[in-house]
This record gives C-alpha cells, structure tokens and sequence, in this order.
C-alpha cells in the first residue's frame, strides 16, 4: 500500500453510521473516497458532500449518497489531502484547483482531518507555488497586484489554454518563497479585488494524518 493511501484508509477509521462526510479532492482523497465506499460494502452509513466535481462523479459511482447542501447544516468530517503542512499545520492546498470548495467545506466541518504522504511535510510554507483562485475578468491586473505581493504569479494553463476551476475561475500559482507570516499573507490576498479565494488554510485542522513509504503511519 502506497503512504498516500494508507494516511486514508487511517482517515476512513474515524467516520461513524450517521455521519455526513466532506469529500476531499486529489490523489489522496481518492484513496480516502474508496475507503469510504468499502466501508459502507461492510455496513457504514454515511452521506456526503463533495468538493469538487470529480470527487462527487467518484463518489456517485461507488455509490455514496451525496447530498444538496441545502439539507445540511454541518459536516461532522471532511478528509482531504494538502500540498504542503507546516508545523503549526498551516496548510498549502489547491493544487489540484479545488481550493475554494475544499476550503468551504473544511469551513464548515466539525473536523478536518488532514491526509498526506511524508514529502508534504515542511517547517514552513512555501516551496510549493500558492494556488489563488481568481475570476476571469481582468485576470492581468490581478496577477499584477498579486505579484506586487512580492511573488511570482503564472497563470495555470491546460491544453494551451486557462485552467478553468470548477467555479469558472482561474488560478494564479503564486511562487512566494519562504511565507513567513501565512495569516498575514491570507488577509493581503484577501484583500485584492479578483481574488476569490487562496490555498493557504491557517489553523483550520488539528489532525494530520502521515503516510510514509515505510508502511508507517504517524497522527501529528
Ligand atoms: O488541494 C488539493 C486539490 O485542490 C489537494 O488536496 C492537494 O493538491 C493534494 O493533492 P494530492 O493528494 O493529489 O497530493
């Protein structure tokens, strides 16, 4: 078993019958949305939200019920990987362009559980370029005011063309460096017209869950 999959079946051990689960987006979510769908084989019921259209297509396949999120009004957990966790857990995410929902979702869970493999793992942010979710219109004047932060912004193509997120947006993948304050730099962001939304997750989770290529896995 890989380290990103065994940091998710450790994951799948906390949800309990009743519970409404936060899918998580990526390759360890995955293994995470496949853990679920064995447990229900063995008797689990659960229902869940997704964050992004991929893991609900995945989930609907396995046949884990997803449901409007006009019938919840919290998620007990939500299981998601990270692309880079500090040691005060501070989180880089989006990498995979889900970051907006993922970050709703974390938002409004009771936990948040965290799954990575041991390469995510860093004392302090920022290696790994911050994803920032952007709307299409003037999408240049917000890189410019982005790399006015002191980072170097590009803008996610696909095929040659604009990443689209599942909302519409783009994403600006904003190579800052070393971050030394992220709650400082989440309110500058925050405060850039055309920015919706960015893959630094200050304090959100208290449960990391490390997957190592040993067949160990490690709560931080
Ligand atoms: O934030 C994410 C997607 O937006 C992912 O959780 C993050 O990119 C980690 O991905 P993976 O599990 O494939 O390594």
């Amino acid at each position: 078993m890989n380290a990103k999959q065994l940091a998710a079946e450790e994951a799948v051990t906390h949800i309990e019958d009743g519970m409404i689960v936060g899918l998580g987006t990526g390759s360890t979510s995955y293994f995470a949305i496949l853990g679920l769908a064995a447990r229900m084989k063995e008797g689990l019921r659960i229902q869940a939200v997704a964050s992004s259209q991929g893991s609900e297509d995945l989930a609907r396949q396995l046949g884990i019920p997803i449901l409007p999120f006009s019938d919840i009004e919290a998620i007990d957990v939500t299981i998601d990987g990270a692309d880079e966790v500090d040691e005060n857990f501070n989180l880089i995410k989006g990498g995979g362009g889900a970051l907006l929902r993922e970050k709703i979702l974390a938002a409004n869970s009771r936990k948040f559980i965290v799954i990575v493999d041991d390469s995510k793992l860093v004392r302090r942010l920022g290696a790994f370029s911050l994803p920032v979710e952007i709307i299409p219109f003037a999408y240049e004047l917000t890189m410019r005011n982005l790399a006015a932060l002191d980072c170097k912004p590009t803008l996610r193509s696909s095929e040659g063309k604009p990443f689209v997120t599942d909302n519409g947006n783009y994403i600006a993948d904003c190579a800052f460096g070393v971050i030394e304050s992220p709650a400082e730099l989440s309110n500058r962001l925050k405060s850039i017209p055309g920015v919706v939304e960015h893959g630094l997750f200050v304090k959100m989770t208290e449960t990391v869950i490390v997957g190592s290529g040993e067949g160990t896995i490690a709560y931080l």
